[in-house]
């Protein structure tokens, strides 16, 4: 429970709707519980102007003792009336402050998730799938909202209820209150036993929903591969499995319910028949009137409300303290890379100092005490096996994670020493994995920038060889890519990637192998206008195909995080070394 501790600073923020809010639950109460007095003394004028009828029998003031006690049971009507008017509009009232509060603090805590997501590091998203991340900040936000709202609610409604019922009670005769009260105890020992298994059971339900919606998911991602290998009937027949095990723990919760919702109605008839046989006994002792006892059956029906709601707001409680311990864990996780203070405009010197890094979950050493320098203005090209750990050394220069040892520096500061978001603004990135969000292509282009000036992404567009291709559609730029751009082919991707890193007209370009799924010919196109527009600017090429890096003014060869080779193109083929042979390899396959 100390997890829900988290919340106070929202209850705190809210205070002024939620102090309100507690009063109408109290108000709101108490014209609840008005109308059992006001039926009680209908009663005994019912009982009263009866005796009287009776005792002017023959009078003519029987007809107007008849006509009194018409309308004076039409006012006792309109007063229940009246106050079950009020109750309505103290519970509107209540509704109104606390569970708009917990619908303000649900929006604040989702904001609150969503922007510390984002401020976590690589490392935090590659430890956690997407899946559970969005779980945490949706259907774990969900379950928090119901204490917020409803369970805190109910809770206080609960106890002001019961408080006030149970003083009404014992008032007018205690030894009938106690009679009345007895089997509400054993109701509150079922329901909470009771409570437990559908807990138990909701649970599993939950699970379940979730392995059955993990499953959709990952089909209609993968459905063209889905499609391809005619597995729609296997996938078919693991739905269909999965689908009757949710059945079948969904139905043995209605099962549990089906008993739960008689065993209350049972039980409290069992009370209100209690207090018909005692309180008749009373009323033959002259103790208590038969008005008592109308008054008596309502409170006790009354008391069937707080005793069901007191099992259903402690697995409230329960489930949102589950879920708050799973937000709290992710909200506490910091960043393992700390912020460095200074942000200067890079110059687009880079050197790498004796840099190592091994991937902590699998032990991979992906980087091996690597040193080289890039001045500024220059181009490097890294080309190496697959695995060799290029892309590792890109994420590194960006600092994504931190390296084990070494350093990198950039115009002689340590990387640690720059603010992240500086350093990155500076750096056009292109990734291998192109990521390209469902909007036009025109945004997609100025994704990093703050506003889209059309001019700027028509040029990066050129500049990456794209254009032609964007002009060619029906809404040319402002062409609307599905998700991960399924409208434009892998080429086109991942010009439209470049485009991205070109418009920010960055001191330092990091590409990492994406001019795979380009033909050689817009390859050579494309590395012309780098060569124009990466005149005074460093680059960084990460390639496999020799034809790609040729140029650059320098080369490393990598093979399991270390350089095996370097040098220019030239001085490399002159080695006959790895290089040699890989471009041997490729000329061979482009012949
Ligand atoms: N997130 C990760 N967690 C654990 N190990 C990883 C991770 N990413 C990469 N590796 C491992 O680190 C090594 C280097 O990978 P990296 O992606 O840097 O290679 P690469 O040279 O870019 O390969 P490719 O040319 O195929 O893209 C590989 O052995 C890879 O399995």
């Amino acid at each position: 429970m100390k997890e829900l501790a988290y919340l106070n600073k929202y209850f705190y923020k809210y205070r002024w709707k939620l102090i309100p809010g507690v009063l109408f639950v109290i108000i709101s109460n108490y014209f609840g519980i008005l109308p059992a007095k006001v039926i009680r003394e209908a009663f005994d004028l019912v009982k009263e102007n009866i005796d009287l009828y009776r005792l002017y029998d023959g009078f003519d003031r029987q007809d107007l003792v008849y006509q009194v006690f018409g309308s004076s049971l039409l006012f006792f009507g309109f007063v229940v009336l009246v106050l079950a008017l009020l109750r309505g509009i103290f519970l509107f009232f209540m509704r109104q402050t606390i569970i708009l509060t917990s619908r303000h603090i649900e929006y604040d805590l989702k904001n609150e998730i969503y922007n510390h997501y984002q401020q976590l590091d690589f490392a935090f998203f590659r430890k956690n799938n997407t899946g559970d991340m969005m779980n945490r900040a949706t259907e774990d936000v969900n379950q928090v909202r119901n204490y917020l709202g409803p369970a805190i609610m109910y809770a206080i409604n609960t106890v002001v209820l019961s408080i006030m019922v149970i003083y009404a009670m014992y008032d007018v005769n205690p030894k009938l209150a106690t009679y009345s009260l007895l089997p509400i105890p054993i109701l509150s020992v079922i329901i909470l036993f009771v409570n437990k298994i559908i807990n138990q059971r909701s649970e599993k339900i939950q699970r379940q929903l979730s392995v059955l919606s993990s499953f959709v998911q990952e089909t209609f991602s993968g459905i063209r591969v889905i499609k391809t290998y005619t597995r729609e009937q296997q996938k078919m027949d693991v739905f269909a499995k999965e689908s009757n095990l949710y059945n079948k723990v969904s139905l043995d919760l209605v099962r549990v319910q089906a008993i739960f919702f008689p065993l209350i109605i049972f039980l409290i008839g069992f009370s209100t028949i209690i207090t018909v046989y005692v309180g008749g006994i009373e009323v033959n002792n002259g103790t208590i009137t038969a008005g008592n006892i109308a008054e008596f059956i309502l409170y006790v029906n009354q008391l069937t409300f707080p005793a069901m709601s007191l099992a259903w707001v402690t697995s409230l409680f329960q489930r949102a303290a589950a879920s708050q311990k799973r937000i709290n864990e992710f909200l506490k996780t910091r960043s393992e890379i700390p912020d460095g203070q200074i942000a200067e405009p890079l110059q687009g010197n880079i050197t790498v100092k004796n840099l190592s890094f091994t991937y902590p979950e699998t032990g991979i050493k992906a980087i091996d005490n690597l040193s080289f320098h890039i001045a500024k203005g220059k181009t490097l090209a890294i080309i190496g096996k697959t695995g060799s750990g290029k892309s590792t050394l890109a994420n590194l220069l960006l600092r994504m994670y931190d390296a084990d040892s070494g350093t990198v520096y950039y115009d002689d500061k340590p990387v640690q020493q720059l603010q992240t978001e500086s350093l990155r603004a500076q750096i056009g990135f292109v990734p291998q994995q192109v990521f390209l969000f469902s909007d036009t292509i025109a945004n997609n282009i100025a994704f990093g920038m703050d506003t889209l000036v059309m001019d700027k992404a028509e040029q990066a567009a050129k500049d990456a060889a794209v254009y032609e291709n964007i002009v060619g559609f029906e809404n040319g730029f402002l062409t609307a890519i599905g998700e991960r751009g399924i409208t434009l082919s892998g080429g086109q991707k991942q010009r439209v990637s470049i485009a991205r890193a070109l418009i920010k007209d960055p001191e330092i370009l990091i590409f990492d192998d994406c001019l795979s799924a380009v033909d050689t010919k817009t390859e050579e196109e494309i590395l012309r206008n780098l060569g124009r527009i990466m005149k005074d600017k460093t680059t960084i090429f990460i390639a496999h195909r020799i034809s790609t890096i040729k140029n650059a003014d320098h080369i490393l060869v990598l093979d399991d995080g270390k350089i095996i080779e370097e040098g220019t193109h030239e001085e490399l083929l002159a080695k006959g070394g790895d290089y040699f042979e890989l471009h041997e390899k490729q000329l061979l396959e482009s012949d």
